[in-house]
């Protein structure tokens, strides 16, 4: 499995996200699909997208019982992505219900990633308002173990926790790392952040960045730096 940068096509509407992407010329990359796209355009924008030959990380967090999340991943099996994701949170039961969901009749799926503790929230957040006690890293690990042990393909967490998850489910077991900033850059509501760089010495198989790129003044240059320094050797 390569490294490669995903863009999050953070858009309100399809014109926008297309129009983006019009900028990119001389290579599809690889983009995720979020609420905010998905919700305002529905299928048709993954499909359009898709058929313009990009790779798509269809980001929606699915979250519920085990039974609606296997009816809802199966109507997702029916888009042509490459990966969606959903809630650790879940249970191990919810996320087995999701990979039986996703799986078509002829046995193919997309990649299935569980987001562990969202990039945005700190230590202190999980602890105060969630009344987690237990260190972030320690219930990141563990969240991802539970991924592992439903069969799912990585997780989604900060380029922090990379190398960690690695140590504990093996090499092969991908970490699709958001919270990527420039240097001095700011994190917004970001809060577990490093460069490109650094999440590539940190072993991050993906990097996904948003506003970085999106609202950079030159998105195409933005891109292009972002993969110098996490794909290229
Ligand atoms: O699943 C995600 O993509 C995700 C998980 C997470 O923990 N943190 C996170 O930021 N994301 C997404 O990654 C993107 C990050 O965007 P920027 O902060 O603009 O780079 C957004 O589309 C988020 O929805």
């Amino acid at each position: 499995m390569g490294k490669d940068v995903i863009i999050a096509l953070d858009f309100k509407n399809g014109k926008e996200a297309l129009e983006f992407l019009d900028r990119f010329t001389d290579k599809k990359p690889y983009v995720k699909v979020g609420m905010e796209l998905y919700y305002a355009e529905g299928p048709a924008i993954v499909r359009e997208i898709k058929k313009r030959g990009h790779q798509m990380f269809l980001d929606l967090k699915l979250h519920d019982i085990p039974n609606t999340v296997e009816k809802a991943m199966a109507v997702l099996s029916r888009l042509d992505v490459d990966m969606v994701n959903l809630h650790a949170a879940g249970t191990i039961e919810m996320m087995k219900a999701a990979l039986r969901g996703l799986t078509r009749e002829d046995g193919t799926r997309p990649l299935l990633i569980a987001v562990t503790q969202l990039t945005s929230t700190s230590q202190e957040r999980m602890t105060e308002e969630l009344l987690i006690e237990e260190d972030l890293d320690k219930v990141v690990i563990r969240y991802a173990e539970n991924a592992d042990m439903a069969g799912l393909d990585g997780v989604v967490c900060s380029p922090l926790e990379a190398g960690k998850i690695h140590d504990t489910c093996g090499r092969d077991f991908l970490t699709i790392t958001p919270g990527v900033r420039f240097d001095n850059a700011s994190k917004g509501d970001q809060v577990r952040v490093t460069t490109p760089a650094k999440a590539k010495e940190l072993g991050s198989d993906y990097i996904v960045v948003g506003r970085p790129i999106t609202q950079a003044d030159d998105p195409v240059a933005a891109y292009n730096c972002c993969v110098e320094d996490f794909v290229e050797v």
